[in-house]
């Protein structure tokens, strides 16, 4: 009798748990996105009609296998012209074309709003309430390689890990000191290559640019422990990788993270090594260390804190971010724009010129980078075109309005930065082409609506690292004009490819001759 009751009672108990399950599933792939359409659709808001589960993903699939094929079957060379977003989001310029420069679209159960209209940009990125934060699908998709720090928080949590954060991202003189010293290693490693190939090199840059944005990042974030720092980085190298795989096509789809898939599995093992190694260093630093980098800058935001509740994750959530930020932006914005200058032998004489006659023969120093005006146009128009992070995203976190559209909590807003920077409406007829003379006068003189120059964000989610990588990126490539001459090697196939960043997908390759 009393097993018979039992049972019963453990079958009801299955059943509530079983449909307590489904209706949250039902929730998150049905109701919640056709709540966000019909709210969309109700003001007249078009888009591609979405299909279950999946939004609109297998339609970009679609686009995105064509544009490789074809891009891989015929650029070789210096490319005729830099319409990236054709290649990597040729589907966001067709539905352009259909629905405007505002509709929606899905990926998978995320419902997000395009808007490349200048009006509605500004008012979305200028916007300074706490109700408009960065998308919360991003922590829980990308859970491992972000986890909750500066990136991704929003609130008053991400406001207090930004006053904790931004002030170590200031340049200072040990800073100009670290880019200086990684600068002066790389370029000796392409003296030695140079004069044992006999005088002309032809060298794949990209992981030589890695190499000095993750010195410069190990050094800056690790100070002594610059070790192990490395080889932290290594092992978030690694997650990097396989997490990036993912981006785009697992986008949106619930649950998809909590399956223990081969791909899961590695991932959630290379965040334990990754959170025990940075631990192992915090430790020892609370027995013996005063250092001033930005390890111990999180550590005593954290301590003198009593908004952060957990300690160690705020650590390790924080080092990861900052990591993944700074590491791959400026390493494949400097592989970009060398790939641009040795495509434009002009520019780079021009460059060069100047670059010798301020610096005269010394790695330069932060007095010297700011006199050197065609190279910061050089390196703005590079970043117009190759934009490391393509979408300025964000998510209503409470009912918002944008213009005269109402926008309902929990929808998405993403400014296509490709698209923007390229619209011949903005920045004239010779809109896909190289030519920094554009911003002799500045970002103003550049472009119609200067805020929709956008290569680290605007607003106040703006990069803080911007300086830091604007320096990085000015002390580098001053420094590789004035040993070398650059040309484009007959290996280069112009394959820029979508990972976490705008990335070249089969590297740069460049001819290399000492001066
Ligand atoms: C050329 C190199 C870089 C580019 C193109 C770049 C671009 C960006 C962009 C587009 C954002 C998002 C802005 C937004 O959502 O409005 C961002 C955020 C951020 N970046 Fe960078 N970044 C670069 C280098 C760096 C470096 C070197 C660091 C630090 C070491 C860094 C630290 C950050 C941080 C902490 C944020 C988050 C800011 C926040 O949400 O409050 N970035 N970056």
């Amino acid at each position: 009798m009393e097993t018979h009751f039992l049972s019963k009672l453990l079958i009801s108990v299955a059943l509530v748990g079983i449909i307590g399950v489904f209706v949250r599933v039902y929730n998150a792939v049905v109701a919640e996105p056709r709540r966000l359409q019909s709210a969309m659709r109700k003001q007249g808001l078009k888009g591609p009609p979405p299909t279950i589960l999946l939004g609109n993903l297998l339609e970009i699939k679609k686009a995105r296998d064509a544009a490789a094929a074809a891009n891989a079957a015929t650029v070789k060379g210096p490319p005729p012209s830099h319409n990236c977003g054709a290649a990597l989001f040729s589907f966001f310029g067709n539905w352009r074309n259909q629905y405007g420069d505002v509709f929606m679209f899905s990926l998978g159960s995320l419902q997000i709003v395009h808007v490349t209209e200048p009006e509605m940009v500004k008012e979305i990125t200028t916007c300074t309430s706490l109700d408009l934060g960065r998308p919360t699908y991003e922590a829980k998709d990308r859970g491992p390689l972000l986890g909750q720090g500066i990136l991704t928080s929003n609130g008053p949590y991400w406001a207090h890990q930004k006053k904790i954060i931004a002030p170590e991202l200031y340049m200072d003189k040990g800073m100009i000191n670290v880019i200086q010293e990684s600068t002066m290693a790389l370029l000796k490693s392409w003296m030695k290559k140079i004069e044992a190939d006999g005088g002309l090199a032809d060298i794949k840059i990209d992981e030589y640019m890695g190499m000095f944005s993750g010195d410069v990042i190990s050094r800056a974030c690790f100070g002594s422990n610059y070790a192990d720092g490395e080889e932290i980085f290594m092992k978030f190298g690694a997650l990097k990788e396989s997490e990036s795989k993912k981006v785009f096509m697992s986008t949106g789809i619930p649950f998809l993270r909590h399956i223990p898939t081969k791909s899961n599995r590695e991932a959630w093992a290379l965040e334990k090594e990754i959170k025990d190694l940075i631990l192992n260093v915090v430790k020892g630093r609370k027995e013996s260390g005063f250092e001033k980098d930005l390890l111990q800058t999180v550590l005593e935001g954290a301590k003198n804190s009593n908004m952060i509740k957990d300690v160690d994750r705020f650590i390790v959530d924080n080092c990861k971010n900052i990591y993944l930020a700074g590491y791959e932006t400026t390493a494949v914005s400097a592989a970009w724009c060398l790939m641009l200058l040795a495509s434009h032998p002009e520019w780079q004489q021009r460059i060069r010129d100047e670059v010798v006659d301020i610096s005269n023969g010394q790695i330069p120093d932060a007095e010297m980078i700011r006199k050197m005006k065609l190279l910061s146009m050089a390196i703005n128009e590079s970043l117009r075109l190759y934009p490391p992070v393509p979408v300025v995203s964000r998510e209503a976190l409470k009912d918002m309005k944008f213009g005269n559209l109402n926008v309902p909590k929990g929808m998405n807003l993403w400014t296509i930065v490709t698209t923007i920077h390229t619209d011949p409406k903005i920045w004239g007829p010779d809109s896909y082409q190289f030519n920094p003379a554009r911003f002799a006068n500045g970002i103003t003189g550049a472009c119609k609506f200067p805020y929709l120059y956008m290569p680290f964000g605007v607003g106040p989610r703006v990069c803080l690292g911007q300086n830091l990588a604007l320096v990085e990126l000015k002390i580098l490539i001053s420094s590789i004009l004035s040993k070398f001459s650059l040309s484009l090697s007959p290996k280069y196939v112009h394959s820029p490819a979508m990972g976490l960043v705008i990335e070249p997908g089969l590297g740069v390759n460049v001819l290399m001759k000492l001066l």
